[in-house]
């Protein structure tokens, strides 16, 4: 029998012994598989659970399962139990902070946690140990989540692959001979494989949303500067989202609400149904016709829309020289003094991108103000645009070409086609599961503009309501 990983409910910690197997390879299912932050609410108020109780079971499943995906950096197994402690003395006081009250999350190594090392993945930050946490770490534990460990990250979040790092690759739980996606490959290993419900991410060209949608899970990234990026190491300053990967749209929501700066925004007001368009991924990269499909037939839109060749190019070139510009001032200094601790791949690609000269990301920031108009004007008729998050499924760990429909398809381009112009805009962007395509799965992208994410999470709910009815046939 061939199951993903969200399919069954736990074995690791639950005690159900259940493994899945494509091939020869176990599909891990944690203890946190198909259970929602909801439901662990629940159990912890009906008292049920404890905190510590689900933190155990975190550091469980991370002991059994992350051997064979490299998912976790560094595991703070002493932190994370005290912290679940005071949870639990403040459940009981009858101090509850919300949802997020008790419950183990994982946290990128590139986003600062107090006394616990960040490496970003790189040897250049061999025994580094913050001594602040991150604002969006300090936003999680006044919500009274339980920070259980760092996850991997493709070294200084420069890749989309996930399998650079100081530390190794990690792999994905559908099939760990794949890529978990990048650069916040680790979270999305962790929550997919069902070792924690929630983690945070980083998301420069879709860093949170491409390892979201390759590993099953949804993946939300806001709207630009919505979660204050303080105390995350930058990798393109003007690019960089913070954002989250949990199971469910719904868990990524009610994480953002309490990491957002102003709260989350408003609710949605409005009785008449989201206007959702597709729109056609063809003009912007030439991807698996499968993905296309699946991911269309669980959209849920009603109309269609197109981006331009011309329009699809800037965007692309745009994204290009922002980042290369921002991330090249953001190693100088690195790349000068101490070029051989990169890896030899970021390394290469950071070089590129000291070589671009600086007419390139003045015209670049020019050109960001007017697709922003361009883009922007297809939500005038729309509420909500659907594509699919990635144009293909996940890669093998390590390959830089894959063959796609009967061609060679660079890895990378591909990977980031379908995401990184809403980092350029800056617009919300939230990834759901939307199937599979040859077992592995594939991720339905909704796309909206600042402050109408009520409208988006509205879109992608009711797509998964229609792929669950879809599932239990
Ligand atoms: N961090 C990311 O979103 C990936 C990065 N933008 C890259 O080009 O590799």
């Amino acid at each position: 029998m061939w199951c993903g990983p969200a399919v069954q409910r736990g074995a690791v910690g639950a005690g159900t012994g259940v493994m899945c197997r494509k091939g020869s390879m176990p599909i891990p299912q944690g203890p946190f598989t198909g259970r929602t932050v909801t439901d662990l609410a629940r159990e912890l108020r009906d008292r049920k659970t404890t905190s510590v109780d689900l933190v155990e079971q975190a550091l469980g499943a991370v002991a059994v399962l992350d051997p064979a995906l490299n998912a976790f950096v560094t595991v703070d197994a002493g932190g994370a139990l005290e912290a679940a402690r005071r949870a639990d003395e403040e459940l009981s006081g009858g101090a509850d902070r919300g949802p997020l009250h008790g419950l183990p999350v994982a946290v990128k190594d590139m986003i600062m946690v107090a006394g616990v090392p960040a490496t970003m993945g790189s040897r250049h930050f061999a025994g580094y140990v913050p001594d602040a946490d991150a604002a969006c770490v300090t936003a999680l534990r006044e919500a009274g989540a339980v920070v259980v460990g760092k996850t991997t990250t493709h070294e200084f979040a420069y890749g989309p692959t996930g399998d650079r790092s100081a530390t190794g690759p990690s792999r994905n739980p559908w099939d760990p001979e794949r890529m978990s996606g990048g650069s916040s490959g680790g979270s999305g290993a962790a929550v997919a494989a069902g070792m924690v419900p929630l983690a945070l991410g980083t998301d420069t060209g879709g860093s949170v949303r491409i390892p979201a949608a390759v590993c099953g899970i949804a993946g939300f990234k806001p709207a630009y500067d919505a979660i204050p990026a303080d105390g995350v190491f930058p990798l393109s300053t003007t690019l960089d989202h913070v954002g989250v990967l949990a199971g469910t749209p719904d868990d990524c929501l009610i994480a953002y609400r309490h990491l957002a700066g102003d709260g989350g925004g408003p609710g949605r007001e409005g009785t008449e149904p989201v206007r959702v368009a597709w729109l056609d991924p063809g003009a912007v990269f030439d991807g698996d016709p499968r993905v296309t499909r699946t991911v269309r037939a669980a959209s849920g839109a009603s109309a269609e829309v197109r981006l331009s060749e011309e329009v699809a190019a800037e965007l692309r070139e745009t994204y290009l020289a922002i980042q290369s510009c921002e991330t090249a001032a953001v190693h100088a200094e690195r790349l000068e003094r101490a070029p051989e601790l990169f890896d030899a791949e970021v390394l290469e690609r950071l070089r590129a991108a000291a070589e671009l000269p600086g007419w390139r990301y003045v015209r670049a920031l020019e050109a960001r103000r007017r697709l922003a108009g361009t883009v922007g004007a297809l939500f005038e008729r729309h509420d909500v645009l659907a594509l699919p998050a990635v144009p293909i499924v996940a890669p093998p760990v390590g390959a830089r070409e894959m063959e796609v429909d009967g061609r060679s398809v660079a890895v990378r381009p591909a990977l980031l086609a379908l995401t990184s112009p809403w980092n350029v805009l800056g617009f919300p962007a939230l990834t759901v599961p939307a199937g599979t395509v040859d077992g592995l799965p594939v991720g339905l992208q909704f796309v909206c503009r600042r402050g109408d994410e009520p409208l988006l999470f509205e879109a992608a709910a009711r797509a998964d309501a229609a792929r669950t009815a879809r599932t239990a046939d």
